[in-house]
């Protein structure tokens, strides 16, 4: 008889509802028992800005460390919460089919960015959309926040903001797509690497269990998510960087064609290096890597250096 899985999940709604989505995932494609285990990351306790626990990190190393001390057998992260270089005696099991990887606006009285008046408050603790929304030139207040998705949409309820940005994945899981008031086009607000994306990990010593879960890989949403990561990695930017990047595979005439773009931007949104390419899905990394090189020579390292990540910091709600 095989053991049941234990399944590591953080305790917030968002992550329960993706760990209960894999646990589901496992049972129907693997035929394997499974049961969730919570576990308390540094993260959920803290409300302080995220950037100064040493950035989304934390949510994922608590988890780590509990498959590494044995109380769990699978942990299931948001694939862009995790850090670009791989964790020793950790393995990436399964990276399963992306959702909307789009950033969504959830606004009082159901408006959109465009509508809302000049000077509205925005709450988003993300460098990323702080730069890309300054860069818009709408005049809106961008202010910080924290706080899982319910408590960010009740500030906008509360009238503490007037909109909040958030990952429509996230609200998609939870099954809230009906509050967003709009889905933002990456032309305008490019994600994060791997925004939208489920990652599976389990220890690499568990080889028959790696293989099992290696079922649950969505090889396109792999190769697209594996192109923005290499395109974080190679600009050497954390996940506190304002950089967003956003890969697809699509069908070309001579088979599948993986198709990226990237934008660097400086701290309040002035400066911006955007770019991007073509490449086989095979060569994900090198064609994010190739991406990065050519906005490394557009000066995109000190332009996302040039104001640090000040930004969002100084305008940190008190
Ligand atoms: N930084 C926290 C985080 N990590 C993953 C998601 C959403 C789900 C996803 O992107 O897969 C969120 C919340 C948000 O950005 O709104």
């Amino acid at each position: 008889m095989t053991p049941v899985l234990r399944l590591g999940t953080r305790r917030s709604a968002l992550a329960t509802t993706q760990s209960g989505h894999v646990a589901d995932l496992i049972r129907a494609r693997l035929g394997r028992e499974v049961e969730l285990v919570e576990i308390t990351t540094e993260g959920d306790i803290s409300s302080a800005p995220l950037a100064s626990l040493g950035g989304t990190g934390v949510f994922v190393s608590a988890l780590r460390d509990a498959l590494k001390r044995g109380d769990v057998d699978v942990a299931v992260h948001s694939l862009k919460d995790i850090p670009t270089q791989p964790e020793a005696g950790i393995a990436l099991a399964a990276i399963p089919t992306r959702e909307d990887p789009r950033d969504a606006v959830v606004a009082r009285d159901g408006l959109t960015l465009g509508e809302l008046p000049v000077g509205s408050r925005i709450g988003t603790g993300s460098p990323r959309r702080v730069a890309q929304l300054e860069a818009l030139g709408l005049g809106l207040d961008v202010v910080g926040i924290r706080g899982n998705v319910d408590t960010r949409i009740r500030k906008v309820a509360s009238g503490d903001y007037d909109a909040v940005l958030l990952a429509r994945a996230g609200l998609a899981r939870l099954g809230r797509v009906d509050e967003i008031t709009e889905t933002l086009d990456p032309l305008q607000m490019l994600p994060a690497p791997g925004q939208g994306a489920l990652a599976i990990e389990c220890r690499a010593e568990d080889e028959a269990l790696v293989a099992d879960l290696a079922q649950l890989d969505d090889p396109r949403t792999r190769a697209a998510v594996t192109a923005e990561r290499a395109v974080l990695a190679t600009l050497e930017a954390g996940c506190s960087a304002p950089l967003g990047a956003l890969a697809e595979v699509v069908e070309g005439d001579d088979g599948d064609e993986l198709w990226i773009r990237a934008v660097a931007m400086s701290a309040d949104g002035g400066l911006s290096v955007r770019m991007s390419t073509t490449g086989s899905p095979t060569d994900a990394a090198e064609t994010g890597n190739r991406l990065a090189s050519d906005m490394l020579a557009e000066g995109a390292a000190s332009l996302m250096n040039s104001t640090g990540m000040e930004a969002p910091v100084r305008k940190q709600q008190r």
